[in-house]
């Protein structure tokens, strides 16, 4: 066991391929002492809002994330301490009421598109990147995305990105950009970045001798 453990966030905008960039990197060390979060798990609770209220809701906005909820969670985890982490469904806007067990691990990877916004959420990350690709591909992805495994119509993503995914994206989103060490363009597909970000944690997991 380390001191503490490596935490590295991964921001960008929607469908810059955060998440494929994330779990690409996860993936060369599945079973090692290696764990992702996503910040979508920490969407706000709203079983006590009707469908129609949960459609309103800004899911862009910082202040719709139970921020004070994940960051005590990623300080239990720095402490070596397991976490109830919450699941959220994206199909009914809301949390499920289950949760899942996680236990602690070496390194931690945070993944959403405002983990570089909050300053205390900044302050324990080790490593910070983020994921940029062209707006124009962001919405087509998001299309796609969205409709196969979120089950949105393309009507309701694209009236979304337009009212309020595009401008929270340049007010929130892009500014907290200037935080980043690394800067990785278009996301999945850019195997060199994965790769640089795999040997970055190959040595930090051989320095705790858990490889
Ligand atoms: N470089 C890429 N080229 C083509 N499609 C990609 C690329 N990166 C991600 N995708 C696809 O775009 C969609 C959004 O990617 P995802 O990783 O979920 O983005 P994010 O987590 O940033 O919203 C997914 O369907 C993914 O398979
Ligand atoms: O209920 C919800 C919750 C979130 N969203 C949208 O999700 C994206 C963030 O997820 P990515 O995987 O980074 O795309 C955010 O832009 C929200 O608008 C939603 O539509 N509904």
């Amino acid at each position: 066991m380390g001191n503490k453990p490596i935490v590295i966030g991964i921001a960008g905008g929607t469908g810059s391929g955060k998440t494929s960039v994330t779990k690409a990197i996860y993936d060369q060390f599945k079973g090692h002492s290696i764990l992702m979060i996503q910040q979508d798990s920490y969407y706000k609770d709203q079983t006590h809002l009707p469908m129609d209220e949960r459609l309103k809701t800004n899911y862009d906005h910082p202040l719709a994330f139970d921020n004070d909820l994940f960051i005590e969670h990623i300080n239990q985890l720095l402490q070596y301490k397991a976490i109830e982490k919450p699941v959220y469904d994206y199909t009914i806007h809301t949390r499920s009421s289950e949760t899942i067990p996680v236990e602690p691990k070496e390194v931690i990877i945070l993944e959403g598109i405002l983990v570089l916004e909050d300053e205390r959420l900044r302050d324990l990350m080790d490593i910070k990147i983020f994921v940029d690709t062209d707006a124009d591909l962001r919405i087509l992805r998001r299309i796609q995305r969205d409709i196969k495994e979120r089950g949105r119509t393309v009507d309701s993503v694209v009236d979304q990105y337009v009212n309020v995914v595009r401008p929270m994206h340049n007010q929130f989103c892009e500014p907290s950009k200037k935080f980043a060490d690394i800067i990785i363009p278009e996301g999945g597909q850019n195997f060199v970045a994965i790769d640089l970000m795999a040997t970055k944690i190959q040595t930090i997991l051989e320095r705790v001798s858990v490889l």
